[in-house]
Formats: structure tokens, C-alpha cells, sequence
């Protein structure tokens, strides 16, 4: 038994990988390095460079390594690119995982956990969301995800495959140990650009949109350490594999910070100040989203353990340190 991780030498991929190694999982991954690193790969896994939609290699690597599971990481990933470029999310997050899934069926793959996301929902009416939520996205990037789950619910229930569906809110920190991190080059993500800004990498941060109905006027998320993903990914397999029945779960903690909560944490952490401009909203962006996750903590006895933010943020600092002396 072998698993094939697409996107692996991504940021949260990459994590992932370290987590399955580290319990002797055989591992392929598959990366055509659009915004991965081949050295974020961890070494005892075998590392293919190529691409998700080329059906012919995804094929040859299922044979070949005895694949009975996948994880499904490669994607397009920035929600405001997803605007510009519609056509190019939908290529890579929905046609490319349609020939993924389907190469995966003919070569007798029993498992696919799929990278989904908090942007399916949209714009929830109310801030807390569960996975019974109406699907409602406002970016090309959450409606090119959505469409994946749905292909998945339905290719699965014509054959023998079984899904775990996660939807990831917003995802942040590196591991403890800095083996890996978020290396994205021209990060748009929230903590990214302000560890950066911390730390003079950049002149400053701008916060898009302060006229929110929300506390103080901006954006709400709920932000999970990357590592806390790394443990649901492996429980939602290993749920799959004991012959679980395929499954939708959120990943988050249950509990969203501001943008200026944010910025504050970082500021506070970091012990630098900077400046942080107000300006207009961004496009896409919704208002509050924000996890339960009792279905996964249930069904899976998931436990988070660096439900903290101030964890998070010393931990993508370290991270962001450690690139800047590279
Ligand atoms: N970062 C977040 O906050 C977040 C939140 C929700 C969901 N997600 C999802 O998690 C997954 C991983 O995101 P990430 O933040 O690690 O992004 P990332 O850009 O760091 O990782 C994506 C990886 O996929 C690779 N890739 C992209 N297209 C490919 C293709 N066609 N063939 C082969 N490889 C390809 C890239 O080179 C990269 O290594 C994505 O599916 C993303 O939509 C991320
Ligand atoms: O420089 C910045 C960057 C972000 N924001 C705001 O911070 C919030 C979070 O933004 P960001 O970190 O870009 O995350 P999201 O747009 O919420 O999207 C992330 O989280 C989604 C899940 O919720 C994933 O699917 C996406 O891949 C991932 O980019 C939003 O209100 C942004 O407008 C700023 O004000 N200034």
C-alpha cells in the first residue's frame, strides 16, 4: 500500500508528507513545482515531477507503486487570481482533478482525501458554519473546489472509491520543527504578509475593507495550525481504510480573529510595530467564516493541539526567519 500526494512539495502538502513518513507510510509524491519546492519534499518519500492532469503518468504511478490511497493537495490556490483568472482555476482545480479522480478509479484506488476549502460556503448567513451550510461560493476559486466534491460524491458512488472531503479554513504556521513552512512566493494570506512585514520584509500591510458588519469593521476567519491539519489527514485516511463511508468535514477550531486581532498578535509576538493602511474591500472576500468542526472532533476523536494564536504566529515567524537567512 502506497499513497500518491499530489501537490506535496506545497505548503500544506509538504506537511502532510513529514506526518505520514514519520509513521512509515510509503509515499509518492506528485508536483509540477507551479508553487511547490522540490526541497520541501521530505527525503524518504519518492518525489515525480509532473503534472496532476497528465492521466498517462498519474496511471504508470498508480501501477507502479501500488497506490491504494490519494491525497489530492495540487490546486491554484489564491482566491483574488481566481477572479482575474477564472478560466485557469477551473482548468487546474476541476478539469485537472477530474482526470486525477478518474485515473484513479480505473487504476483500483480505494481512497481520496481532497483538499476543499472554508470557500465553498461563501457567504454564510450566519458565522458559524457547518457542513450542512448551503454551498454558496463568491470566487471562481470556491466554485472550482465545490464542483471537484461534486464530481467526487458522484464518480464514488458508481464505484467502489470512498472520500474524505476536508474543508480547510484558514490555514497557517509551519511545523515546530521547521522542516517546512509557507515558502509561497508573493503570499497573499493574512498572517504570511504581516510575519513578513514584522520582520522588514515587506514596508507594510494593507487591510482590505474596515466597514464590515463585524466588532471592528473587519474580515473574521478561523485560522488552524497547519499541523493540526496534518493529524486530521491522517486520521480521515485511516478512517477510510478501517472502511469508513466517505465523508465532508471542516478543519477549523471553532473560533475566528479579526484582521486587526491579527495584526495585533503578530505586533505583539513578533515585539515590532509597522504600519497597516486602511483600504477597500477586496473582491470575493467574505464577511465571517468561521468552523464547526464537531463533526470532525467526533467522528474522527480529532484533538487539536496548537489551537493557539499566538503559537501560530511565533511558529510562521520562525519559519519566515529561517527563509530570510536563506
Ligand atoms: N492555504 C490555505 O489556507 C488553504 C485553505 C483551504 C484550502 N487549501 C487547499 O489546500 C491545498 C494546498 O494548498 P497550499 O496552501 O499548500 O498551496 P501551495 O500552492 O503551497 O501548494 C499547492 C501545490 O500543488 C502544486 N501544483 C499545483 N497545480 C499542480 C498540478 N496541476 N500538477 C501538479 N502539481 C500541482 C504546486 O506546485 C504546489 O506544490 C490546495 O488544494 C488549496 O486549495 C488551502
Ligand atoms: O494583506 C492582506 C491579506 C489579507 N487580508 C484580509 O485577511 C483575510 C484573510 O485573507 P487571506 O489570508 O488571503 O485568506 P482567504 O482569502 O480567507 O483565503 C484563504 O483561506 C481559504 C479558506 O477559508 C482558502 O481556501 C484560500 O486558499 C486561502 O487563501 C481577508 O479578509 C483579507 O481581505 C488583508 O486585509 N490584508
Amino acid at each position: 500500500m502506497a499513497i500518491l500526494v499530489t501537490g506535496g512539495a506545497g505548503y500544506i502538502g509538504s506537511h502532510v508528507v513529514y506526518g505520514l513518513v514519520e509513521k512509515k507510510d510509503r509515499v509518492v509524491v506528485l508536483d509540477n513545482l507551479s508553487s511547490g519546492f522540490r526541497d520541501a519534499v521530505a527525503k524518504q518519500a519518492t518525489f515525480v515531477f509532473g503534472d496532476v492532469g497528465d492521466v498517462n503518468l498519474v496511471s504508470g504511478l498508480i501501477a507502479e507503486h501500488g497506490i491504494d490511497a490519494i491525497m489530492h493537495f495540487a490546486a491554484s490556490t489564491v482566491v483574488p487570481e481566481s477572479i482575474a483568472r477564472p478560466a485557469a482555476y477551473y482548468a487546474n482545480n476541476t478539469v485537472n482533478s477530474l482526470a486525477l479522480v478518474d485515473a484513479a478509479i480505473r487504476g483500483g484506488v480505494r481512497h481520496f482525501v481532497f483538499s476543499s476549502t472554508a470557500a465553498v460556503y461563501g457567504n454564510p448567513t450566519s458565522q458559524m458554519v457547518s457542513e450542512e451550510v448551503p454551498t454558496r461560493p463568491v470566487s471562481p476559486y470556491g466554485t472550482s473546489k465545490l464542483m471537484t466534491e461534486m464530481m467526487l460524491r458522484d464518480v464514488a458512488s458508481a464505484s467502489g472509491l470512498t472520500y474524505a472531503v476536508l474543508r480547510y479554513f484558514n490555514v497557517a504556521g509551519a511545523d515546530p520543527f521547521l522542516r517546512t513552512g509557507q515558502s509561497t512566493r508573493a503570499a497573499t494570506h493574512l498572517i504570511k504578509v504581516a510575519v513578513q512585514t514584522a520582520l522588514g520584509i515587506r514596508d507594510g500591510i494593507e487591510i482590505y475593507g474596515s466597514d464590515y458588519p463585524t466588532p471592528d469593521g473587519t474580515c473574521i476567519r478561523d485560522y488552524i495550525h497547519v499541523c493540526d491539519l496534518v493529524s486530521a489527514h491522517i486520521k480521515a485516511l485511516d478512517y477510510l481504510r478501517r472502511g469508513g463511508p466517505s465523508v465532508t468535514l471542516n478543519c477549523g477550531y471553532g473560533h475566528g480573529y479579526s484582521v486587526h486581532e491579527i495584526i495585533a498578535a503578530v505586533k505583539r509576538v513578533s515585539g515590532n510595530d509597522f504600519a497597516a493602511a486602511l483600504r477597500p474591500r477586496r473582491a470575493g472576500d467574505a464577511v465571517a467564516v468561521v468552523a464547526d468542526s464537531t463533526r470532525l472532533r467526533e467522528l474522527l476523536s480529532w484533538t487539536p493541539t496548537f489551537d493557539d494564536l499566538d503559537t501560530i504566529v511565533a511558529h510562521a515567524l520562525a519559519w519566515e526567519e529561517k527563509l530570510k537567512l536563506q
